[in-house]
């Protein structure tokens, strides 16, 4: 049967997203799908092998072709179907962020030159429409932070480590099982992916082309039952938070920490594969929007979205972006001299008190493990954390109100009802 646009669209990888796209276009049959290009010959499929080609060419050089959805799992491989496409003046819609976040520049200077689109909403938090949001809504006025839950696995597991005490490990492997996880997890659960996605709001929000060193980053890898204990201890949760801020000095800051959260805030109540992004307007004040961050269906309905909008025309236009005479984007100050108060938990007891602390506080130490409570500033922590995470440790970001006393004092009693 024929459907109703009568276009047609090539879709790139059958995982989690593509299934999920591919359900969501036979639910609706507005488009053709042509061939669906995946790798691995071999591998069971639910359509019968006739709908698949294992060669990228044969779609990129299918001229019956109206746009393209490019939702494989290898960065490397979907930038050259991506420029390849744009190059040739195409429509295409990816999902990977890692790769869209690190060649940003490029692909916004390819679509300029060659005229083609490239759309990504379903590399951001799901099926938030955070970046159209940004884009078509955000687009003249000033905003002040962008900041959230912006990976669906690490919430997963930090919410089965708070709710249900599972092992971190079998939490991850439910979060890989339900599809959520990137292919190579670390990508998840050391901030990597929430890197790549805070920076692409920073340049829809800001117009920051950010670079991942300028980024305070940390993952939630080494995080034990000790620390979830300690902030449920102090009445809060432990959530991996993203923060994109404009601060009084003009500049952003920008980090990746896992960061105690209390329930006066809507983080605290972002469970599961949910994602969750607070934004503070100049004049809208401020916004919340919750929704599925990862799956199947939810990714599939994003990567729809941009399809359907991009069959209409839609471009991305980039406002917030500002030019010099020569062309060239300006860019936005990145702060580096602002304090952070942050827990850390290590196994290197001798290594964390040298670090510049402004302000410091030990506590539960032992030969091997040492706890800390500390305020830094952000570029002497942004200089040793690399060195801080060779070592086994966790560090969480606490909001300026809870004091060293108290997380001692909960510490103690954390310790008292795991005896
Ligand atoms: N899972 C999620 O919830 C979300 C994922 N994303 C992004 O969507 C993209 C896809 O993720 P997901 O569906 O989870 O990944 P999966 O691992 O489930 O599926 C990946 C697909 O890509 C195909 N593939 C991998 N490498 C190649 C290649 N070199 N050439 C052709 N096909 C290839 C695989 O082929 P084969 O089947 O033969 O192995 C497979 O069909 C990623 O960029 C991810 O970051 C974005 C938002 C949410
Ligand atoms: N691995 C990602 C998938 C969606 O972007 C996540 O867990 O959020």
């Amino acid at each position: 049967m024929k459907s109703k646009s009568g276009k047609r669209i090539g879709i790139f990888g059958f995982g989690c997203v593509g299934q999920g796209l591919h359900d969501v276009l036979q639910e609706n049959p507005h488009l053709d799908v042509a061939r669906i290009c995946v790798r691995d010959q071999e591998k069971l499929r639910t359509l019968p092998k006739h709908h698949f080609t294992y060669d990228a060419q044969e779609l990129l050089q299918d001229e019956s072709i109206d746009l393209y959805a490019e939702l494989i799992s290898d960065p490397k491989e979907a930038l050259l179907i991506v420029r390849q496409a744009l190059r040739a003046g195409k429509t295409i819609v990816s999902a990977n962020k890692k790769m869209i976040s690190e060649n940003l520049t490029e692909l916004v200077a390819l679509q300029e030159e060659f005229g083609g689109t490239l759309l990504y909403e379903a590399a951001v938090c799901g099926s938030i429409p955070i970046l159209r949001t940004l884009e078509a809504y955000y687009g003249n006025e000033p905003l002040l932070e962008v900041s959230g839950i912006l990976n669906g696995s690490s919430n997963y597991i930090l919410t089965k480590l708070d709710a249900e005490g599972i092992s971190y490990n079998e939490a991850l492997a439910q979060a890989q099982a339900l599809g959520f996880a990137e292919a190579d997890p670390t990508l998840d659960v050391g901030g990597y992916d929430t890197l790549h996605k805070i920076s692409l709001i920073a340049a829809h929000a800001f117009g920051a082309v950010v670079k991942p060193e300028q980024v305070l980053r940390a993952g939630i890898q080494h995080i034990s039952r000790k620390d979830v204990a300690l902030a449920q201890a102090l009445g809060g949760r432990i959530r991996l938070v993203a923060t994109a801020k404009l601060n009084q000095n003009n500049k952003l800051e920008l980090q990746v920490l896992p960061t105690l959260v209390f329930p006066d805030s809507e983080l605290y109540h972002v469970e599961a594969e949910f994602n969750g992004v607070q934004l503070e307007a100049r004049y809208a004040g401020d916004q919340f929007l919750k929704g599925r961050g990862a799956g199947s269906h939810p990714t599939g309905s994003a990567v729809w979205a941009d399809v359907s909008a991009a069959l209409a025309g839609y471009k991305y236009s980039y406002p917030k972006f500002r030019h010099n005479e020569e062309g060239e984007l300006r860019p936005v100050p990145v702060e580096e001299d602002d304090e952070l108060k942050i827990y850390v938990r290590s196994t290197m007891p001798e290594f964390l008190p040298q670090l510049p602390w402004r302000e410091l506080t030990v506590f539960g130490e032992g030969k091997r493990e040492i706890q800390l409570v500390g305020t830094i500033r952000r570029k002497d922590l942004l200089l040793h954390l690399s060195a801080l995470k060779q070592t086994i440790a966790f560090i969480a970001q606490l909001p300026a109100h809870v004091s060293a006393e108290q997380v001692v004092a909960a510490s103690c009693i954390a310790l008292e009802e795991a005896a």
